[in-house]
């Protein structure tokens, strides 16, 4: 995988207000309650803006690239990228040893009725794991990832994910991480094992 430098901040500015637009369409189609007809008329109009936009597409989404900070960004990716409206975008931050993201899910979340799918909280954990991985200076795939549902996570509530490295052997990484309302109760927990590919060894 080669890395460039990214070119054409305010385009990417751009393109990330315009996932954050479509983040608040989704958030407003899932709770939204106006009659039929304004729904059919809303229907057609998002129709038209999704064909203004293939109009010039690229195959994939926005790749891994330095900031113009220096910084390694993946403005594509499905639970950190700005430009990515599945995102949350979740922003992780380290402390040189484990990581940390605070976060809130959104109604659009849902999985059972009233709180968060398990599915959308094993994501945001494989990611901060990942990160976890990373920050302990390995880099890897997802080869197994185990989780904990302590208790149901709630939506429109401030929550904190940690990861943290627990172990090295070879070509394999485990780590550990959570998600736990503020006050740390533990919600659900994760332990994953990452595998660095040989071929990122050039095995
Ligand atoms: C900063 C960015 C953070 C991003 C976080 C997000 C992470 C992701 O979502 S990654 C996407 C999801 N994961 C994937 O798509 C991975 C798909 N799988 C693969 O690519 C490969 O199977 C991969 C890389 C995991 C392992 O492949 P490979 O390097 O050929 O493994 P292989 O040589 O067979 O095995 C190496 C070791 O790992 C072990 N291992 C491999 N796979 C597994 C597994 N699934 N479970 C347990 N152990 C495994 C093997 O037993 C072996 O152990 P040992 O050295 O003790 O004999």
């Amino acid at each position: 995988m080669t890395i460039e430098a990214a070119t054409g901040e305010s385009r990417i500015t751009a393109l990330c207000a315009l996932s954050q637009q479509v983040r608040e369409l989704m958030d407003a189609t899932a709770l939204t309650d106006v009659p039929e007809d304004e729904l059919e008329a809303i229907t057609a109009d998002v129709a038209a803006l999704t064909a203004r936009l293939r109009a010039v597409a690229r195959e994939t989404p926005q790749p891994f690239e330095f900031a113009p900070d220096g910084t390694l960004r993946h403005l594509g990716n499905a639970v950190t990228g700005a430009a990515n409206p599945h995102a949350l975008p979740l922003v992780v931050t380290s402390d040189g040893e484990s990581v940390r993201a605070e976060l809130s899910f959104r109604p659009l979340h849902e999985g059972p009725p009233g709180s968060v799918h398990g599915g959308i909280s094993a994501m945001i954990l494989d990611h901060v794991l990942g990160q976890a991985v990373v920050v302990a200076g390995f880099a890897g795939m997802t080869a197994s990832l185990s989780v904990n549902y302590r208790k149901p996570v709630p939506y429109g509530v401030p929550l904190v994910a940690t990861g943290a490295f627990t172990r090295k052997e070879g070509r394999k990484t485990w780590v550990e991480g959570r998600i736990a309302l503020t006050d740390g109760t533990v919600l659900v927990e994760a332990t994953g094992l990452f595998v660095t590919p040989a071929a990122w060894l050039g095995e």
